[in-house]
């Protein structure tokens, strides 16, 4: 397939709430879309996760729209792409800036998956027609507010129940939690806010029976994970330090953790986060796919990555209206029961709402062959 075209979007959207975490407050998203269009007009389309701030990772909206415009943007409109899976390939020559590249090469996968009338759950091998998912919940130091939301999200069905902890925000919310829900499955996601040295703290954490802690320790380490995980009872599920399969294999042998969190962008995008998920599957190591906050563009992208067969742990995918007013995309994503239905339109499965786009438009660049 030849790219004629490739349309940048930034992007301004206000979440409903603002969402905390260890390292800072989300409300305002801006954030970056990638529209890639073949000389048939078919469009494929990818959301950036950067965020404005680098909170999460070095990489933000803006260095992700300089890698982009100077670097990716030039190599697609000028090579011919025979399958998506190649985009990894293409971008290999060029370090890091995984969640840049993994908006391009997003795109690329919707526009091939349109052009073969098929989902992109299908183009990916993805076999599940639902999808379960869970919920991440910020911080909130007011702690009746905090149960009454976990309530709420547990009556709307959702699978598994994760809260972000800090330092003093920890043990003492995940008893209370407990207490409030036994039964439901709950996890902690501390962001990288601990150290080894907090061991015993962290061990504290095992009397609650969590599904996993998710990246306790820094976001650039698997070793003080593994000497951890060897001390905890709870899985040290990693988020942060993994950014590619051979992270993943590292992480693995050294017994870092027992669980792995795929972020699409985190890893450079679906052909690296489909080989990650196989790895893992081999070595019995469950995994699910993590979240960025999304619109409906990178929300869809996780949806059908989450078909593939050993998603089996409820991910951070929640519906459109958790997030947003109004999403991008029509329909929006739903949740019913703790489930969401993967479309069966062709590509990402649901369309973006030009209208609702231009509304939230912030900034535009457009380039062609
Ligand atoms: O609801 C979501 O999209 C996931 C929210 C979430 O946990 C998160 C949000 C922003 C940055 C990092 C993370 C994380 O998974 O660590
Ligand atoms: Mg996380």
């Amino acid at each position: 397939m030849k790219i004629k075209e490739v349309n940048i979007w930034k992007m301004k959207m206000m979440m409903k709430q603002p969402f905390t975490t260890s390292f800072g407050t989300f409300q305002e998203k801006e954030f970056l879309l990638v529209e890639v269009k073949d000389e048939q007009g078919n469009s494929g389309w990818g959301e950036s996760v950067a965020f404005h701030s680098p909170w999460y990772s070095e990489e933000t909206m803006e260095t992700n729209l300089h890698i982009i415009r100077d670097f990716l943007v030039p190599i697609v409109l000028e090579t011919d792409i025979g399958h998506p899976e190649e985009v990894h390939e293409l971008f290999a020559h060029l370090r890091k800036n995984n969640m840049a590249k993994s908006t391009v090469e997003g795109a690329v996968w919707d526009l091939y998956a349109k052009r073969n009338n098929m989902p992109l759950a299908e183009a990916l091998g993805g076999k599940q027609e639902k999808i379960e998912v869970g919920i991440s919940i910020g911080i909130n130091e007011n702690m009746e507010e905090l149960v009454e939301t976990v309530r709420g999200f547990v009556e709307q069905g959702y699978k598994r129940i994760k809260v972000k902890i800090k330092p003093g925000f920890d043990v003492n919310v995940m008893r209370e939690l407990r207490n409030q829900f036994p039964d439901v499955p709950m996890m902690a996601d501390a962001n990288s806010a601990y150290r080894l040295k907090d061991v015993e703290l962290l061990k504290e954490l095992d009397e609650f029976n969590l599904t996993m802690i998710e990246q306790p320790l820094a976001s650039d380490d698997i070793i003080d994970h593994a000497k951890l995980q060897a001390q905890l009872k709870t899985p040290v599920c990693l988020d942060e330090s993994i950014h590619s399969l051979e992270d993943t294999r590292k992480a693995v042998e050294l017994g870092s953790t027992k669980i792995i969190n795929i972020k699409i962008g985190r890893v450079g995008g679906l052909t690296e986060a489909k080989r990650i998920h196989d790895y893992c599957m081999e070595q019995n190591i469950p995994v699910w796919c993590g979240g960025m906050l999304e619109s409906g563009v990178g929300r869809a992208h996780n949806v059908a990555l989450t078909t593939l067969p050993n998603f089996v742990l409820p991910g951070d995918t929640a519906g459109s209206s958790r997030y947003w007013e109004e999403d991008i995309i029509t329909p929006e994503v739903t949740v019913e029961d703790g489930y969401i239905t993967v479309p069966k339109a062709s590509g990402i499965g649901y369309e973006v709402n030009r209208e609702t786009l231009e509304k939230y438009t912030v900034d535009t660049w457009q380039y062609s062959r």
